[in-house]
């Protein structure tokens, strides 16, 4: 996933112009070569290509720039032109990448990785290979995320919710009010910088996780990653090696800096690592220990845990800003008459389940049904996976799809996860309005004369076939039991603490190839 907003990847292009300006011409022209050689022919002849007309030069080359610009439209077209059937979707990003019908989702999230490889899209994507990010050389921190992290959740509330109230009143300290009392905030910059914090809190513990240097070093890591990704990825496979160095120097300076910040704490840890006392709950003691555990010198490194630390907050930092900043967005311009009724509603369950919990904790978030189908319900509209989950085909011989295409090896494979998300015959025909409780017991609108059963409540957390929020299978977002106890926590105090100017409709989102970002 790419997780910048345009107007971030300015900033960065900007700061930094003087090595890219002299690569510029050189990049398009490498890209115009690369489009047009098209590396894997044997395929594009039996897979149309979506959004290449017929008659065109370039066919291609133009299909990619305008699935890049406005891949939205494109995705309209897969279902109206193509049937939702398989198709090649010639895109700056993923590169490579064939669409499968809709149907085929659940095919695709069962596939063992040797058939459809979830990590090779990982490295392929973010270009690993070139040290786009620090070499760690396995994923033990997707497992520390996948049972560490995830069983600790509800240890983890009251800590969560206290550095919720120390960073909000900072994030919006009301310095700026107008004659009216009313602040405006700009939701993604503020917010983001909150949840880092309170994300560090379990990561790194306090007072480092306030440190504002040390946050924005994690932040312009997280976006340094894709960009640094997509550059080197429009060069030939020979010449990468080549190029990559110099591409990922703002990489390497936001390491130095986190490593700055970090490493004294860390060097503290593991010279007090085993003494009584000193054991501390959050993610970096949780990799002391899995680092010990293994037996492995380099992942006790000092400075390949401090690197595993910035990695999952590349991972966690992003998405969930994105989802903090949705769901506001989503409330907030429900129109003056529902807004106010959706948000009444939801501070009354949060007043009664805390009243009959005696405060937070984890059982009372899972009590809290209408706040959790308000996140499903924001990130079904505003999912970050546009097209996937995306996994790459690993077979020597290739796969065959149940529908009967043959995808060959190295070729990317995807679900239009946002029309799925948007399928009327799934979520009924308001399915593009935001309708908070939707997810409440009994989903579907059952039909007078409808046989199925109606839906059990279905929690954000909950993967499907359907709803890909979170991507799927074995391979789902490992981290969504926490991000959703964090953004519940933060949601329920930003409601309980601010009030809000309703608006008639909430700004449109940007696409930008594969991205799909708040404004
Ligand atoms: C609302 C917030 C979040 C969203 C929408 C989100 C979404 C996703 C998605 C779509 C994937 C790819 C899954 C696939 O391909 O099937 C993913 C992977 C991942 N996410 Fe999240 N995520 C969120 C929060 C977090 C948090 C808080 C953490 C860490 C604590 C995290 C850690 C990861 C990791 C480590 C992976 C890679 C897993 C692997 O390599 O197997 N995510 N996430």
């Amino acid at each position: 996933m790419s997780l910048m907003k345009p107007n971030q990847v300015m900033e960065l292009v900007e700061a930094h112009i003087t090595l890219l300006l002299p690569a510029i011409s050189l990049l398009f022209f490498i890209f115009y070569v690369q489009i047009l050689s098209n590396p894997k022919p044997s395929l594009s002849k039996t897979v149309p290509i979506l959004n290449a007309r017929k008659g065109e030069f370039f066919p291609y080359l133009r299909a990619a720039w305008r699935n890049t610009l406005d891949l939205k439209s494109a995705l309209d077209l897969h279902r109206t032109q193509h049937n939702g059937q398989v198709v090649r979707v010639p895109i700056v990003g993923p590169g490579n990448l064939v669409l499968l019908p809709s149907h085929e989702a659940k095919w695709l999230i069962d596939q063992p990785e040797n058939v459809l490889s979830m990590h090779q899209q990982t490295d392929l994507h973010f270009q690993t290979a070139h040290k786009t990010v620090y070499p760690l050389r396995n994923q033990a921190h997707v497992h520390l995320v996948m049972t560490k992290l995830t069983r600790q959740v509800g240890n983890l509330v009251p800590v969560l919710m206290e550095e919720i109230e120390f960073a909000m009143p900072q994030a919006w300290d009301g310095t700026t009010s107008d004659k009216d009392g009313w602040q405006e905030v700009d939701v993604f910059d503020t917010l983001r910088v909150a949840i880092g914090q309170v994300t560090n809190r379990v990561f790194l513990g306090a007072p480092l996780c306030r440190n504002r240097k040390l946050l924005d070093a994690g932040v312009a890591y997280a976006q340094a990653i894709p960009v640094a990704a997509q550059l080197i990825s429009l060069f030939p496979a020979s010449l990468r090696w080549l190029v990559a160095p110099l591409i990922t120097m703002p990489n390497r300076a936001y390491e130095k800096t986190w490593f700055k910040l970090t490493l004294p704490e860390v060097e503290a840890r593991l010279r007090d690592y085993g003494k009584e006392g000193q054991e501390r709950a959050d993610f970096l003691q949780w990799s002391i220990h899995q680092a010990k555990e293994s037996g492995d010198d380099y992942m006790w490194e000092p400075k390949t845990l401090a690197a595993r630390v910035l990695l999952v907050n590349a991972a966690a930092v992003h998405t969930s800003s994105f989802a903090i900043t949705h769901v506001l967005l989503d409330l907030v311009g429900s129109g003056n008459k529902r807004g106010p009724e959706y948000v009444a509603e939801l501070r009354d369950e949060i007043r009664q389940v805390l009243a009959t919990h005696g405060g937070w904790s984890k059982r009372a978030l899972d009590d809290m049904h209408k706040l959790d189908s308000t996140f499903r319900e924001s990130q079904r509209l505003n999912t970050v996976l546009t097209v996937g989950p995306l996994r790459i085909v690993n077979g020597q011989e290739g796969v065959t799809t149940p529908s009967g295409a043959h995808i060959l090896k190295g070729y990317q494979v995807g679900i239009p996860a946002y029309q799925m998300h948007m399928d009327p015959s799934i979520w009924g025909e308001d399915v593009s309005e935001f309708r908070p409780f939707r997810f409440l017991a009994n989903t579907r609108l059952q039909e007078p004369n409808d046989s199925q059963p109606a839906r059990a409540r279905q929690p954000w957390v909950t993967t499907s076939q359907e709803y890909l929020s979170f991507g799927g299978g074995r391979n789902s977002c490992p981290g969504r039991f926490f991000a959703a106890a964090e953004l519940k926590l933060l949601l329920a105090n930003i409601l309980l603490n601010y009030d809000f100017d309703f608006q008639e409709a909430r700004p449109p989102n940007q696409w930008f190839g594969t991205n799909h970002l708040p404004p």
